[in-house]
């Protein structure tokens, strides 16, 4: 006779069993003479952004940040402080935000349609990608 209810943990899905990977994107907030620089990417969600990306298995949020800032932008920087607590962009993904300073370079427009010094009270107008919006908040008080 078949059992009406499975007869094992394994038989259905349940969030608390399943584990559940999620991975750390960093985004750079690196600020030079009161201004945060920000870059506009145009998919999978258009909006302005903290240059940076995935966190891989391996790196430190740190490794990742500088890693990240030197292939989109050709910049050497000191990564600070955490801007926040993480805010979860998907059920896959949760963006961190660190504080970074230029150790030398310039800005080099490799992968964003745009860069972009802005002042603290313009980071109000701009455009920003949901989940960045409260790192923009903790920002504007720090500039
Ligand atoms: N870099 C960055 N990504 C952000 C921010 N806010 C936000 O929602 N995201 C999203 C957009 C992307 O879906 C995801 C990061 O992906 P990414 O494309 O920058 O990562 P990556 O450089 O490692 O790229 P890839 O090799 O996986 O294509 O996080 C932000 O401020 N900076």
């Amino acid at each position: 006779m078949r059992p009406i209810l499975p007869d094992s943990a394994d038989s259905f899905p349940n969030p608390v069993w399943q584990s559940r990977r999620v991975q750390s994107v960093v985004g750079v907030a690196i600020v030079r003479d009161g201004r945060v620089l920000a870059a506009y990417r145009t998919a999978p969600e258009p909006g302005w952004e903290f240059p940076g990306g995935k966190v891989e298995p391996g790196e430190t949020e740190a490794d990742a940040a500088v890693r990240e800032i030197r292939e989109e932008l050709d910049l050497e920087i000191a990564v600070g402080a955490s801007l926040g607590p993480g805010v979860d962009i998907s059920d896959k993904y949760r963006l961190f935000v660190r504080r970074a300073t230029i150790v030398s370079g310039e800005p080099v427009r490799r992968e964003h349609a745009e860069l972009r010094w802005f002042t603290p009270a313009e980071l109000d107008e701009t455009a920003w990608l949901a989940p960045d919006r409260p790192f923009v908040r903790a920002l504007r008080e720090i500039l």
